[in-house]
């Protein structure tokens, strides 16, 4: 690498970092909103000292207490990134030249890839992303690629035997024809390969294609598709007693840069295929301990300064990315110290609007510049060039492994098909090699979160690593994001779990993290750690406003007192600097949007679940795995996504809470609506924030209207639904209906407002049966009122039409059916229709 640096001496700097131009305004705004933030807190006390009086005032306040408490937490928390946020630029073009010209100064690089499950992860992803790498612009000796297949899948091994034979011709075309998509599904999805040398690539391409899917889906490789006495040995070890979950260890050499070449003579990369020893007794630690089985391997068969981590789903999108990379990595000021250096996750295929929020830039984008600008981004899993030396303790404090040759400075001499490099490897990769060991606790990829990835990164930032986030214009890779809220949700839930792991850890960012690296770099990682507490005041503000709104309680301040506008102020201060935080980073108003919405069903679902299965694991009640996130994509289902229509799809406790608080705040909404519009300009006053609140969580409710009921046509859902109203609800709809009923049946409203409730199909459904009883019941009372108000009406004489009044009472239409009003007929006729229904129960 010293080497490198040398040769490019005199030429413009490798890389540059300059300071974004929101970080003084976003400092005084901080200041600004701190002060706000502590005012806030100190009305909260005195209301709270206030409130002594009765239980329940005591309770909502205190509970306001803890949600803004909270609120202001994580809000000190993502002060972190705007004090500092950076953006990088690198010059690979200088590099460009040294690269090409003398092979022998690049560093070699490990290339990990890991899978996990031949169904949920298909082979053909896994092999288009290994394609996509082996593809680089790097010269191929200096390449090796190891696929870590945690499925122990033959078809997955089959499929990389084909990728082999198929990178004897798809390498070389890449580098004639100059392709930019190195990952050949995208580069025939994109092109029409018009030539015939490219459309003869495709066939071949295609007929993989079918192999493999053909194996995956049987199963097992059929002896047709075993062609050498290589191959059939490395499928025997499929013997009967083989599983998942228990079976020795597999290392299949699949390209060996030794001896394999291209079709045109080019040496091709190493490709290894491992599938680590698996046993029921002892634990795997899922990624994280799948990728220290390929430091080890890698390290006995090339040991290479640099290692590429990849999730199977993370394809190359750009060939020139080494280079970028070694801009850093070949900078002697600072490559001593780099831990790693982080490309943001991107995805393709996301919907315009983001509905499910899979994009999540602040955690991919915003937040890392942010973080970059202090000690450097947090690790996000794939995307990451490690320096070998990070696993192995601090920059100045080396940990040497248990074996000599692991040692990242060890030298490898031996042929990587040599045995004793195999039996190493293999030894390395059995499932009781790391106990009494320091892997996993002070060496390789941290144990203990199911969050490997930002565990590890923290850890190894607070030895004292830099970091640097690498974010080209071009997106260095791809990846596959979750279409379908229930997979999003899992994926969320299962990070909530891993982040709380290391929140009530030794570990804690709040303690342990910011005694090493600072306050800024702590309260980042505590960020994240307490991610899931937002679900916190989330569910707080989901329900409290609604149930005191529903029974006339207010809780906050009028619109013509000061507090007012302090709660205005912190709530478009909040809102306003997070959108412009999103479209400063390239966002769009509607993703902005889209992903708030998710921040309300997140908080709501996932977040809460992830944090009762966490406090379960902790009092050993139960345990939880790494539900691996589904790749496959189902064409109907992608359809509909692509078509931006949200849809609950499958039934599942984690909408309950989401729903309830729909429902909730749309009855809240409408029985605000009713009262100030009854009450006027006093109601308006005292109930506008809390309806601002309600209509704000509205947005909620947009989603369950639209889908929820029709979609979730899940009779356990629904049986919670109904209980739900009946019980919890029966009074509040019964008023809700009798505002409704009494205040605006004189106008065309009853119509609009049934329309409204009644419009989906199943919701009608739903409401209609659960609240039949209630809505009679209220009509009937309706109708004594209005006829005992008639009766004290002509008693005291006030009346010289009978037609007008009751018209006044709220009744209807004249008698000869027309409207008073001069309502169009279908009004006239349905609300008849209503008024039968009524009369004949009464
Ligand atoms: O026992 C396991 C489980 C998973 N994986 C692999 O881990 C990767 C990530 O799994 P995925 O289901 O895609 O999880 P996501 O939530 O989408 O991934 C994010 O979050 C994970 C931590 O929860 C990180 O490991 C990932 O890098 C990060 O992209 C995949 O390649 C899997 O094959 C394994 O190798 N072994
Ligand atoms: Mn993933």
């Amino acid at each position: 690498m010293e080497a490198l640096l040398r040769s490019t001496g005199g030429s413009p700097p490798l890389h540059t970092a300059k300071i974004s131009r929101l970080a003084i305004s976003n400092r005084i705004f901080a200041a600004v909103y701190a002060s706000a933030v502590l005012t806030l807190l100190y009305h909260h006390l005195e209301t709270l000292a206030d409130s002594t009086t009765s239980i329940s005032s005591l309770l909502i306040s205190l509970s306001l207490l803890i949600a803004d408490l909270i609120l202001a937490f994580m809000w000190t928390t993502t002060q972190s990134f705007r004090m500092h946020p950076v953006y990088r630029t690198e010059s690979p073009e200088s590099l460009a030249k040294v690269v090409t010209d003398q092979t022998d100064c690049v560093p070699a690089m490990d290339v990990f890839i890991c899978t996990a499950d031949p169904y949920k992860e298909p082979p053909m992803g896994v092999v288009n992303t290994a394609l996509s790498v082996m593809a680089y612009d790097y010269p191929p000796e200096k390449l090796s690629l190891y696929v870590s297949d945690d499925g122990g899948s033959a078809p997955t091994l089959f499929a990389f035997l084909e990728a082999a034979k198929f990178a004897a011709h798809w390498l070389p075309f890449c580098r004639k024809n100059d392709v930019v998509e190195r990952s050949p599904e995208v580069y025939f999805a994109s092109n029409d390969c018009r030539f015939s040398e490219a459309q003869k690539i495709k066939t071949m391409y295609e007929s993989m294609k079918v192999r493999v899917e053909n194996v995956v889906e049987r199963g097992k490789v059929g002896d047709e598709f075993i062609t050498g006495e290589e191959e059939s040995q490395a499928f025997n070890k499929w013997t009967d007693g083989f599983t998942r979950q228990d079976h020795p260890t597999v290392i299949q050499v699949i390209l060996d840069k030794s001896k394999d070449r291209d079709i045109t003579g080019h040496v091709m990369p190493n490709l290894i295929y491992v599938s680590r020893e698996k046993s029921m007794t002892s634990h795997h630690h899922f990624k994280a301990g799948a990728l220290n089985v390929l430091i080890r391997v890698s390290a006995i068969m090339m040991n290479s300064p640099i290692i590429l981590t990849l999730d199977c789903d993370t394809y190359s999108n750009d060939p020139k990315t080494l280079q970028r990379v070694l801009c850093y990595f070949s900078d002697t000021k600072v490559e001593s110290k780099v831990g790693y250096i982080q490309f943001p996750q991107k995805f393709h295929g996301i919907n315009k609007n983001d509905i499910y929020g899979c994009e999540i830039k602040r955690l991919f984008v915003i937040n890392p510049q942010g973080m970059d600008g202090l000690n450097g981004p947090n690790h996000v899993g794939t995307g990451c060039f490690f320096n070998r030396r990070v696993f192995f303790g601090g920059p100045s404090a080396l940990l040497l492994p248990e074996l000599p040759e692991l040692s990242p400075y060890h030298v490898v001499n031996k042929p990587i098909q040599s045995p004793q490099v195999l039996k190493l490897a293999h030894r390395v990769a059995g499932c009781n090699y790391e106990n009494q060991t320091q892997w996993g606790f002070k060496v390789g990829v941290r144990y203990g979160s199911l969050v490997e990835d930002y565990f590890t990164g923290y850890r190894v930032q607070c030895e004292g690593w830099k970091t640097i986030f690498c974010n080209p214009d071009r997106p260095a890779f791809y990846g596959e994001a979750p279409i379908s809220l229930i997979d999003v949700l899992n994926q969320n839930k299962r990070w909530a779990i891993g982040l709380l792991e290391v929140a009530f850890s030794k570990y804690c960012p709040l303690t342990f993290g910011i005694s090493l690296m600072g306050p800024l770099m702590g309260l980042a990682y505590a960020h994240y750690a307490f991610w899931p507490i937002w679900s916190i005041p989330a569910a707080i503000y989901a329900f409290v406003p609604q149930f005191t709104l529903l029974n006339g309680v207010t809780i906050f301040p009028k619109v013509s007192e000061p507090w007012f506008v302090l709660y205005l102020f912190l709530f478009f201060g909040a809102y306003g600097q997070d959108l412009l935080d999103f479209i400063v980073g390239g966002g769009t108003f509607q993703r902005w949007w889209g992903d708030q919405r998710m921040w309300m069903i997140r908080s709501l679902s996932c977040f809460l679940f992830g944090s009762i299965e966490y406090s379960m694991k902790s009092l050993g009640i139960s345990t939880h795995g790494f539900n691996v996130t589904s790749k496959v994509l189902n064409e109907e289902q992608s359809k509909r996504y692509e078509q931006g229509v949200f849809e609950f799809g499958v039934h599942s406790p984690l909408f309950v809470p989401l729903t309830m608080a729909a429902i909730t705040n749309l009855a809240a909404l409408i029985f605000a609506i009713v009262t100030i519009l009854r009450g006027g300009g006093g109601d308006f006053e005292r109930l506008l924030m809390q309806l601002l609140i309600v209509a704000f969580a509205g947005v909620l409710k947009e989603v369950s209207e639209k889908e929820y009921l029709r979609e979730v046509s899940d009779e356990v859902l629904k049986e919670v639904f109904k209980e739900y109203l009946r019980e919890v609800n029966e009074e509040v709809l019964k008023e809700v209906f009798k505002e409704v009923l009494k205040e605006v049946s004189e106008k065309e409203y009853l119509r609009e407002v049934s329309d409204e409730l009644f419009k989906e199909e199943s919701e009608g459904e739903c409401l209609r049966e659960v609240s039949k009883e209630a809505f009679e019941e209220v009509l009937k009372e309706v109708f004594k009122e209005v006829l005992k108000e008639l009766n004290e009406k002509m008693m005291t004489n006030d009346v010289t039409d009978v037609k007008v009044a009751i018209f006044d009472c709220g009744l209807g239409h004249n008698r000869d059916g027309s409207s008073k009003h001069g309502e169009p007929a279908t009004v006239v006729k349905r609300r008849e229709k209503s008024t039968e229904e009524t009369e004949n129960t009464d």
